[in-house]
C-alpha cells in the first residue's frame, strides 16, 4: 500500500509535468557543454596560491591607465577590466606571474544565450519563469520518491549498489541510472527551485552593509601598497573579485570579494575598514548557481550533462513502463457460480494481474467437467455456503507482502469463521530472483494449516516467473489428486501464437517399461529446425488441448521419452502409434533450455522422462565438461535410456553420471546426489557452471531447496545470483 503511494505520487508528477520537464532536460544537457567548452581553454592559471594580491595589483596599476576589476573565476582564469593609454576599455585574460595578456575574453556565444533563455524562462518572460520554478520544484519530488522507491526495491541503503533483479529492458535500465544519477538530479533539481525562488524573492534578501566612520579617512599617513596589512596575506586562490577605487577620494575603497566575506580596503594606508561575512542565503544562492551549472568544475559539468541527458531516458523508460501496465489485461472473473453456490472457489492473489490468467485457466478447466466454480480476488474472501474446494493462487511483492489483491486477506481471515470444512490448495506465484520466494504463499500456507476448518491436501507448490509448464505440472497433480483431469484451457493468446502444424514420421517406438514410458523417434517430413530442449506439440484426435514433450536431437531426428498416464489422452494416443505411420505435430522454440554451448561445465539433473532432452545435448556435446544426475524407481526404471548412456560414457561425452533410486537400494532421491557431492557442485557453480534442471515439479522444489541450502551454508552466491548470472536452466512440469 504504502509502496503504492510512493508509486503513484512518482508518476502523477513526471505525467503532470512531462512536457516542461523535456524542455527542461534538453536545454540543460545542452547547457552543460558550455562549461566544459570553456574548460578546453588554455587559460587556467596553476600557483594562484603563491600570488599575493598586492603584487598583482601594484603590477596592474602601473601597466595600466586604469583597472577597474579583477576577477578569478571558478577555473582559475584571471581576468581584468582595464583602460590603455589609448584610453580602450578591455576585458582581458592575463598571467598574473608576468602581467602578460592571454586572450580577451569574448561575449557570451549568441546560442547558449539563446539556451539560457529557453531553459530560464521557455521565452515565455516571468510567467515562463514560474513554469520553469514548478517543473524543477516536481523533478525535485520525482527524484526523491523515485529515490526512495529504488531503496525499497533494492531492499535497502545499504544494497542500492547490490544486483539488479529486473530483466526487463526499461525496468533494468530505470533502475541502473537511478541508482547513479538520482543524486545529481536531485541536485539539479533542488538548486534550480532555489535560483527560480531567489529570482522571485521567495528567498530572503541579503546585501552587504559596509559601515565606516566618516570623515575618519580624510587625514592619514599613506603606506607603500606592497605594505598593505590586510593585502599582504591574501592570495589569489582566495579571492572571487576585487572591484578598484573608483576615483583618489579616500573613501573609494578596494573591494575585495574573497569564499565567504567581502572586505573594503583604504586606498592609501592599507589599513581594514570594514569586514562582512556573507550571510548565508547569499552563500547558498553562490553554491547553487555553481551546482546548477557547472561553471569552472568541467567534471562536475560532465555529471550534469550525463544527468540531464539520463531525465531525457527516464522519461521514455518511466512511460514506456505505465504504457505496458496499462494495456495488460483486465483479470477475467467471469465464472459459473456464484460465491455461495459453487463448490470450488478459487482466490486469486496478483498485483498485475497474470496470476489471475493461471487461475482463469484452471477455472475453465474445472467448468468443463461441469464444476461449479467461483473465482474472486483474495481480497474478497468471505463465507461460502457450498464450498468444498478452496484453491489460492497468489504472487507475492516487495519484501514478502502481499500482491495488490491480497492486502486484506490474512485479516479477514482471521475474522470469518467458515461454514463447512474445506479441502485447500495453496500455489505461490513468485521469483527465485527475490529473497523471499513466494513467502507470502507461504504466510497463507501456515495460516490455513493452523485453521481446524481448512485441511491441506497438497503441499504449498512454487510457481517460479509464471512458468506455465510448472503450472502445468501442478493442476495435473492436483487433478489426479482430485479425480478431476485438468486441461488448462488455451486463452486467445496462445492462439495467436500458436505454430505451423508440420508432419512427422515414427522412426521407432519402444516397448513400455516398468514405470510405463516409452521412447519415441520421430523425423519430420520437411526440412524443419529444432535442438534439444525445443518442445513438440501433439493435439490427439478429439482432443482440445495440445500437450508439449521435451525434444532431444538424437542423430538429426526426434527422441521423445513419454510417460503413459491413466487419464493421459495424448499419452495413450502416442503409445498406440506404429513405425511408418505419421503424425501432425508443431515445433515450439524453447531458447532458455537450450545447451549452454559457452559454459565451462553443465550439471544436468532429472527424474523420469527429464532425461530426454539431456540425452540429445550429451550426444552433440562438442567439448563442455557434463555432470549427469537421474532420479528414478529402480534401475529398470533406467532401461530404456542405458545405451543412451554407455554410449555418452564410451565416447566421454559425459564426465559422470550417478543414478538416484526411490524404491531400491538407498531409497534416494536426486537432490540426495547432489548432498553427497556438495563440495563438487559449489566448486562447480563458483567456476561458472550451468545447472539444468528437468523433470516433475517436486523434483524440482526439492533439488532447488538443496542447492539453496548448500549455497547459504558454503557460498557466497544466493540461487538469485544463478538466475541472474544465466546459471540456472529449469524446464519442469
Ligand atoms: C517489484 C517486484 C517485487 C517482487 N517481489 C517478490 C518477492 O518478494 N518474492 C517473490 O517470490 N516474487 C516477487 N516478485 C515476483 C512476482 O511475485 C511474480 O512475478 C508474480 O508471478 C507476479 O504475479 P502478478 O503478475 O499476478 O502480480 C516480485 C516482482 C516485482 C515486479
Amino acid at each position: 500500500m504504502i509502496r503504492s503511494i510512493w508509486r503513484y505520487s512518482h508518476l502523477i508528477l513526471a505525467v503532470s509535468s512531462s512536457i516542461f520537464l523535456l524542455l527542461a532536460a534538453v536545454t540543460g544537457t545542452i547547457l552543460a557543454v558550455e562549461p566544459v567548452s570553456n574548460a578546453t581553454k588554455d587559460y587556467s592559471i596553476e600557483g594562484l596560491n603563491e600570488i599575493s594580491i598586492t603584487q598583482t595589483i601594484s603590477g596592474l596599476k602601473s601597466k595600466y591607465m586604469e583597472v577597474l576589476e579583477l576577477e578569478i573565476t571558478p577555473s582559475n582564469y584571471v581576468v581584468a577590466s582595464i583602460l590603455t593609454e589609448d584610453f580602450e576599455s578591455k576585458t582581458i585574460y592575463i598571467d598574473p606571474n608576468d602581467l602578460s595578456e592571454l586572450g580577451t575574453v569574448e561575449d557570451r556565444a549568441t546560442f547558449f544565450n539563446f539556451m539560457t533563455n529557453f531553459h530560464r524562462s521557455l521565452f515565455l518572460k516571468s510567467t515562463g519563469r514560474i513554469f520553469v520554478g514548478i517543473v524543477s520544484f516536481l523533478l525535485c519530488l520525482i527524484a526523491i520518491t523515485g529515490l526512495i522507491l529504488l531503496i525499497k526495491r533494492q531492499g535497502g541503503w545499504l544494497k542500492l549498489f547490490g544486483k539488479i533483479k529486473e530483466r526487463n529492458f526499461e525496468q533494468r535500465y530505470h533502475v541502473i541510472l537511478g541508482r547513479w544519477f538520482l543524486m545529481p538530479i536531485i541536485i539539479i533539481s533542488a538548486t534550480g527551485v532555489f535560483l527560480s525562488a531567489e529570482k522571485f524573492e521567495l528567498t530572503p534578501s541579503y546585501s552587504i552593509q559596509h559601515t565606516w566612520k566618516e570623515n575618519n579617512y580624510d587625514e592619514f599617513e599613506a603606506a607603500e601598497l606592497s605594505d598593505f596589512p590586510g593585502l599582504k596575506k591574501i592570495h589569489l586562490n582566495e579571492v572571487r573579485k576585487i572591484v578598484f577605487p573608483f576615483s583618489e577620494d579616500p573613501e573609494d575603497f578596494y573591494q575585495i570579494q574573497l569564499a565567504n566575506r567581502e572586505i573594503l580596503i583604504h586606498q592609501f594606508t592599507g589599513e581594514i575598514v570594514s569586514e562582512q561575512k556573507y550571510p548565508f542565503v547569499q552563500l547558498a544562492s553562490m553554491l547553487s548557481m555553481q551546482l546548477h551549472t557547472g561553471e569552472g568544475n568541467p567534471i562536475w559539468a560532465i555529471i550534469l550533462f550525463i544527468s540531464s541527458g539520463s531525465i531525457l531516458f527516464f522519461m521514455y523508460s518511466g512511460f514506456a513502463m505505465t504504457l505496458k501496465s496499462l494495456v495488460k489485461k483486465k483479470p477475467k472473473l467471469t465464472t459459473t457460480a456464484d460465491k455461495d453456490e459453487a463448490e470450488y472457489i478459487i482466490l486469486v492473489g496478483s498485483e498485475t494481474g497474470k496470476t489471475f490468467d493461471f487461475a482463469y485457466r484452471f477455472s475453465k478447466s474445472l467448468e468443463s467437467h461441469d464444476k461449479l466454480v467461483h473465482l474472486s480476488s483474495l481480497n474478497e474472501y468471505s463465507t461460502y455456503n457450498n464450498a468444498k474446494h478452496i484453491i489460492i493462487f497468489t504472487a507475492t511483492y516487495g519484501d514478502g507482502d502481499a500482491p495488490a489483491s491480497a492486502t486484506k486477506f490474512l485479516k479477514k481471515f482471521k475474522q470469518v469463521e467458515p461454514k463447512n470444512p474445506v479441502d485447500c490448495t495453496v500455489v505461490g506465484f513468485g521469483s527465485m530472483l527475490y529473497p523471499n520466494y513466494c513467502s507470502y504463499a507461504e504466510d497463507i500456507q501456515k495460516e490455513l494449516k493452523a485453521h481446524s476448518s481448512f485441511k491441506s491436501i497438497m503441499e504449498l507448490t512454487k510457481i517460479n516467473e509464471q512458468s506455465f509448464e510448472q503450472f502445468r505440472g501442478w493442476a495435473n497433480n492436483w487433478g489426479a489428486k482430485n479425480n478431476i483431469p485438468v486441461h488448462l484451457v488455451l486463452l486467445d493468446s496462445d492462439i495467436i501464437s500458436r505454430k505451423r502444424t508440420v508432419k512427422f514420421k515414427v522412426l521407432d517406438i519402444s516397448e513400455v517399461n516398468i514405470d510405463n514410458t516409452f521412447l519415441l523417434k520421430l523425423k519430420p517430413h520437411k526440412h524443419t529446425k529444432f535442438k534439444s530442449g525445443d518442445l513438440i506439440g501433439f493435439t490427439p484426435p478429439n482432443a482440445r488441448r495440445e500437450r508439449l514433450y521435451s525434444i532431444a536431437k538424437i542423430d538429426g531426428s526426434i527422441l521423445l521419452s513419454i510417460k503413459k498416464h491413466e487419464f493421459g489422452k495424448c499419452s495413450n494416443y502416442l503409445g498406440l502409434l506404429k513405425k511408418g505411420q505419421i503424425i501432425d505435430g508443431t515445433i515450439e522454440k524453447n531458447t532458455k533450455f537450450h545447451f549452454p554451448s559457452k559454459a565451462p561445465t553443465v550439471i544436468m539433473i532429472s527424474n523420469g522422462t527429464g532425461i530426454a532432452p539431456f540425452l540429445g545435448m550429451i550426444q552433440n556435446n562438442k567439448n563442455t565438461s557434463i555432470h549427469l544426475f537421474w532420479g528414478g524407481r529402480s534401475a529398470q526404471s533406467f532401461n530404456i535410456y542405458n545405451s543412451y548412456a554407455k554410449d555418452a560414457l564410451t565416447k566421454k561425452k559425459i564426465e559422470s553420471f550417478e543414478n538416484a533410486f526411490s524404491r531400491e537400494g538407498e531409497q534416494i532421491y536426486v537432490q540426495d546426489l547432489l548432498l553427497k557431492n556438495r563440495e563438487f557442485l559449489v566448486n562447480a557453480i563458483e567456476n561458472g557452471a550451468v545447472i539444468m534442471i528437468c523433470g516433475s515439479i517436486n523434483m524440482q522444489n526439492g533439488v532447488i531447496k538443496v542447492i539453496d541450502n548448500i549455497l547459504e551454508e558454503t557460498s557466497n552466491l544466493t540461487l538469485g545470483d544463478l538466475d541472474l548470472n544465466k546459471q540456472l536452466k529449469i524446464d519442469c512440469y
